[in-house]
């Protein structure tokens, strides 16, 4: 890469080697695995590497109330998503509440009629559902979201799945680990819809009393269902059992599962501060931090203190000086990430954003009509760098605090995977320089905190359609722009 005195402008001829006709070619062929030379598609693959042919699967959540279910539900979700693999949540309390939008403790009670009625109705309701919904080609993962706490049950799901040639994956989250079952009961009192506008305390006694029920009842999947595809989760992952997992997609989910935890924690983002290239307008490179990018990395400990307070936090850094430079002040331990570099533009790098208009405008608005899937000549596209952060991703679910420090399109990708931003909308969002975000993951969506530095720097963000980046200071971008799928807090 250039630094940041050196003209990168390559010799038109070296351009020709690379340029692929990007007005004929469709999004399939921008989606070839990560080549940085021209190739063809990979048809039995969806673009990312995940075979996906003739695959359908049913996700089927077991266990008992506040054991993680919803949450591990809703992050498979956003991680297949993520990878462009379609999948939805088909989750059973949803049906429920039609009928019973706040039943107490007695409605779960197994010798409660009626209550077993509703319940079985709802079950068939969100099974049929799901049923209907595998009928489209693209659709590939259901996941079943209930307690699923009998072996009859999961048997009917099973053979429900085996008449409509859907795959079932039972997945059961068994933890007796009296922290992490206070903190669901207080997060679901908090955030579950059956307990909205109730008495916390009220509703917290309550729903211990609902989890005695479904214990009344409760049965671990075991040898009894040896036939069965399953992935029992024991102690948030102390111990993992996993039976007769068949294909390349079960695998990959059940490597995810087998990665998560349930513990609570937060993962802090941030930019890079201020870098010499952003002050002129340059993309790519590996520039060092302006004055204002260094007052942003001495000011970064005191922001990051006043969220984290005394939380242990590893700092994870990309390769390039600026993410250095910008975290070189943290007092915590750091792992530089050659995953985290920026999104790499190949023959643009070290150009502006006027200057791709007018030497590459095919290319230029290539990239406007889809940037998700654009390739730089010689570089990458979100697409490609999605598919480099998965590792990041694995580990970072494996991890408990941590604080990143990397760039624009990088962060947009990591924060698109925690909020599930539609493909389309991600690599345009807004993420302000010198500005600390703070996403917490929960049971029913993951939070959002911006803490800003309030030190001015210059927007990177350049609309679409136009051929520069903002002019104003990022002072004024960040009180006008919320992130896509998330409320700005000051
Ligand atoms: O995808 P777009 O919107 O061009 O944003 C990515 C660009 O952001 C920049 C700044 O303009 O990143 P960075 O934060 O690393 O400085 C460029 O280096 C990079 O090419």
């Amino acid at each position: 890469m250039p630094s940041a005195t050196e003209s990168s402008s390559p010799p038109k001829e070296a351009v020709e080697q690379y340029r692929p006709n990007l007005m004929n070619q469709s999004p399939a062929e921008f989606m070839r695995p990560t080549t940085r030379t021209r190739g063809t598609s990979n048809a039995k693959t969806n673009g990312v590497g995940v075979q996906v042919e003739d695959t359908r699967i049913c996700v089927v959540m077991v266990g008992l109330p506040a054991r993680g279910k919803s949450l591990i539900a809703q992050k498979v979700v956003r991680y297949l998503g993520w990878l462009s693999i379609t999948a939805k949540c088909f989750n059973v309390g949803n049906y429920r509440r039609t009928a019973t939008p706040q039943p107490n403790a007695a409605f779960f009670d197994t010798s409660n009629k009626e209550g077993e009625r509703l319940r079985k109705a709802a079950a068939e309701a969100a099974v049929a559902d799901m049923v209907k919904w595998f009928k489209k080609p693209d659709n590939l993962i259901a996941i079943l979201d209930a307690t699923n706490s009998t072996k009859a049950r999961r048997r009917w799901i099973k053979e429900r799945c085996d008449a409509e040639g859907i795959e079932s994956l039972f997945v059961e989250s068994k933890c007796d680990d009296e922290d992490i079952i206070m903190s669901n009961i207080l997060e679901v009192k908090t955030t579950s819809p059956d307990y909205q506008g109730q008495d916390p305390e009220e509703a917290a006694k309550d729903f211990r009393e609902r989890i005695k029920m479904y214990e009344r009842v409760y049965e671990t999947l075991d040898e009894d269902e040896a036939d069965m595809t399953y992935c029992k989760i024991i102690d948030v992952g102390a111990q993992v059992i996993i039976n007769r997992i068949q294909d390349y997609l079960q695998s990959r989910v059940v490597y995810y599962l087998m990665n998560l935890h349930i513990k609570p924690r937060s993962i802090w983002i941030s930019r890079h501060g201020e870098s010499m290239y952003n002050l002129s307008g340059q993309i790519g490179g590996d520039a060092d931090l302006s004055t204002r990018g260094e007052m942003y990395a001495k000011a970064l400990p005191d922001l990051v203190k006043q969220s984290a307070g005394d939380l242990p936090l590893t700092v994870w850094t990309s390769t390039l000086k600026r993410t250095a430079q910008t975290a070189r002040y943290l007092p915590y331990e750091k792992l530089s990430w050659k995953a985290l570099d920026e999104l790499d533009s190949g023959v643009c790098d070290g150009l502006t954003y006027a200057e791709i208009a007018q030497n590459y405008p095919e290319d230029f608005k290539a990239r406007d009509d889809d940037k998700y899937n654009y390739r730089y000549l010689g570089g990458e596209s979100y697409r490609d760098v999605v598919i480099r952060l998965e590792p990041i991703i694995m580990e970072l679910e494996r991890s408990e605090n941590i604080l990143i420090v990397t760039h624009q399109a990088v962060l947009r990708c990591i924060y698109a995977y925690f909020m599930g931003s539609p493909q389309d909308k991600s690599p345009w969002m807004e993420v302000p320089l010198h500005t600390l975000i703070k996403l917490t993951p929960r049971a029913y969506k993951t939070e959002e905190e911006r803490m800003f530095a309030n030190i001015p720097a210059v927007s990177t963000f350049r609309e679409k359609g136009s051929k520069a980046q903002h002019q104003e200071t990022e002072e004024s971008t960040r009180r006008n722009s919320p992130m896509i799928s998330g409320e700005a807090k000051a």
